[in-house]
């Protein structure tokens, strides 16, 4: 099992110094977040889900969506931020019966191992850690997240699998990026990349510009560095990862986020997810640990 978690009763100031001050307190009468400002950016984090929630560089727009319809609430996911999906990427195909889509990290309580700030950044670590925690996932692990907030985000997340028996994972750093409109917004660094469409179930290459305007659910194979160039809101948006083998492009359009209950009005109008992800089964050898990462970094344009 997990470790037990204990709400705090208040706000409780982690750090502060010249730097950067971090704060953590109840969220509602069942999670809490850590509230992050420091010179080169503001930011929150969700203990639950271990999801970041905001990160706005200083002087830049805020760059993650996060949805006003959001529910707190134990086994749901917060619609927003960057929901960690693991240790299983979408449906679990590994089984007969639904599993339920990307895995239980993004509805557990991950506990604050370590907090620090200099000058360039503010560092936060945070832990996932159990054993026998999921009927579908027996795996002993621990799973570290730390986070950078600066001028960039930089995320990793390190796996280890504790157990004497190898294992597998799949995942994503579902990352919601805020956009003015997907109609506005352009990734060429996906022109000429194969895909898997998981809405037509179909395999292809993205010979023209892709529209980022939903319906789309796309998985690409490509570990490149991506671009997201957004015309109304002037800026770029750079992502960096690392131990990923795929990017994830999705937007339910209209119709589908009108049947979405954690989407606001209009909502799907207002972002594009575009994540690091490794979608198909990997393997964590016994007793190893393997990092999946990102960077997301922004300039004006
Ligand atoms: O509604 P969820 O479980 O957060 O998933 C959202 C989307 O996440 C994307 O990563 C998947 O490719 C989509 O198929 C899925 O619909």
């Amino acid at each position: 099992m997990g470790i037990k978690y204990k709400l705090r009763a208040m706000k409780q100031v982690l750090l502060k110094n010249e730097h950067a001050s971090v704060s953590v307190e109840p969220l509602n009468s069942e999670f809490e977040k850590i509230t992050i400002s420091h010179r080169h950016c503001e930011a929150e984090i969700s203990l639950y889900g271990g999801q970041v929630l905001r990160f706005k560089p200083t002087g830049q727009q805020a760059l993650l969506w996060l949805s006003d319809s959001a529910t707190y609430q134990k086994e749901k996911a917060i619609r927003g931020g960057i929901p960690l999906c693991w240790p299983w990427f979408g449906a679990n195909d590994k089984q007969v019966e639904p599993a339920g889509n990307h895995g239980f990290a993004r509805q557990s309580q991950w506990t604050i191992d370590k907090v620090s700030a200099d000058e360039q950044a503010t560092t936060i670590i945070l832990v996932l850690e159990g054993e026998q925690y999921h009927s579908l996932w027996p795996h002993a692990f621990k799973v570290v997240q730390t986070l950078v907030f600066g001028q960039s985000l930089k995320q990793s997340l390190a796996m280890s699998n504790l157990s004497t028996d190898d294992a597998q994972y799949s995942g994503a750093l579902h990352t919601y990026f805020k956009v003015s409109h997907p109609s506005n917004v352009v990734i060429d660094t996906l022109t000429g990349v194969n895909f898997d469409d998981k809405l037509t179930g179909l395999a292809n290459t993205q010979i023209n510009r892709v529209s980022c305007v939903g319906p789309i659910d796309r998985e690409y194979h490509s570990a490149d560095v991506m671009t997201l160039v957004d015309s109304d809101y002037e800026h770029i948006i750079t992502i960096t990862s690392s131990g990923c083998q795929q990017w994830v492009l999705w937007n339910p359009g209209s119709e589908l986020a009108a049947t979405m209950a954690d989407i606001h009005d209009q909502g799907e109008h207002e972002y594009v997810c575009l994540e690091a992800a490794n979608t198909h089964w990997q393997t964590i050898t016994a007793g190893t640990t393997v990092t999946m990462s990102q960077e997301i970094a922004v300039q004006r344009n």
